[in-house]
């Protein structure tokens, strides 16, 4: 079967440094693969070049078999790639709700059955039931800049969701949440829909195992391992990569 995503040898240099050294990823409808690898390894690089706002320098990215190499992250965001950032992007000024009634705008009426104001009020219930679903309910009139860090998160996951995404490209989604919100991202992303496929950058090992049911390990811009999670916990040079120099 044709892969929801796949990367054949990708590169990017940043001048003499290869932070990709042609990588080769394949994430299948529905997966939820982790990309674990020490610092510097290239993770965020990677999730840059599938999101489309980082350039391949070389090799290709298929999206359901197109070819969607050259497609900025627009585009992509558009053929179903959604991502959260390490640091949460949402537009500070407007509501939570605002923020996600702008991202399921274009997915709030079905073709052919437009009417005026209907298309906000869809996309206005579609927020509601998607900061619900996030837990914050309460929050929705709330400036998105009044937000601790924790809610801006949950905020961004909404805001990705509202645009149906096939795939949520995840950039350590747990990073400054309190053990509670882990808790409750750990139990959200159980519990998504398999019509969405994740691929999660975590150094947390344990939410990794917890989580997913594909690893690739990358070192030095290089694939190291693809495997289930039984496999890369077995395997001898994912330890070794691991004792050098993850944090
Ligand atoms: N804009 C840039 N200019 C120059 N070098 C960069 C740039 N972005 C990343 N790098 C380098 O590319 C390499 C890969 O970085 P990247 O952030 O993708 O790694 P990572 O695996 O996500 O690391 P971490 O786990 O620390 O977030 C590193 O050596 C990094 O210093």
């Amino acid at each position: 079967m044709t892969p929801l995503l796949a990367a054949r040898g990708v590169t990017v240099r940043y001048g003499s440094l290869a932070a990709l050294d042609g990588v080769d990823l394949r994430i299948d409808h529905g997966q939820r693969h982790a990309l674990i690898g020490p610092n510097g390894a290239g993770k965020t690089t990677l999730l840059g070049v599938l999101g489309g706002s980082i350039p391949a320098g070389g090799g290709r990215v298929l999206l359901a078999g197109r070819d969607v190499t050259r497609l900025g992250p627009a585009a992509r965001a558009r053929r179903g790639v959604g991502r959260i950032h390490q640091r949460p992007a949402v537009w500070s000024t407007l509501t939570a709700a605002e923020n996600v009634v702008v991202a399921a705008l274009p997915h709030a009426v079905r073709p052919g059955r437009w009417r005026p104001g209907g298309k906000r009020r869809a996309a206005e219930r579609a927020a509601a039931t998607l900061l619900a679903r996030v837990g914050l309910p309460e929050l929705a009139d709330v400036p998105a800049g009044r937000l601790a860090h924790g809610q801006r998160r949950q905020l961004e996951i909404a805001v990705a969701l509202a645009g149906r995404p096939r795939l949520l490209l995840l950039d350590e989604p747990a990073a400054g949440l309190s053990a509670v919100e882990v808790e409750r991202l750990v139990e959200f992303l159980r519990e998504l829909p398999r019509a969405v496929a994740v691929l999660l950058v975590e150094h947390r090992l344990d939410l990794v195992y917890a989580l997913c049911d594909a690893v690739t390990v990358l070192r030095d811009g290089r694939t190291l391992a693809t495997g289930t999670p039984a496999e890369i916990r077995a395997s001898g040079p994912v330890r070794q990569a691991y004792a050098e120099g993850v944090t």
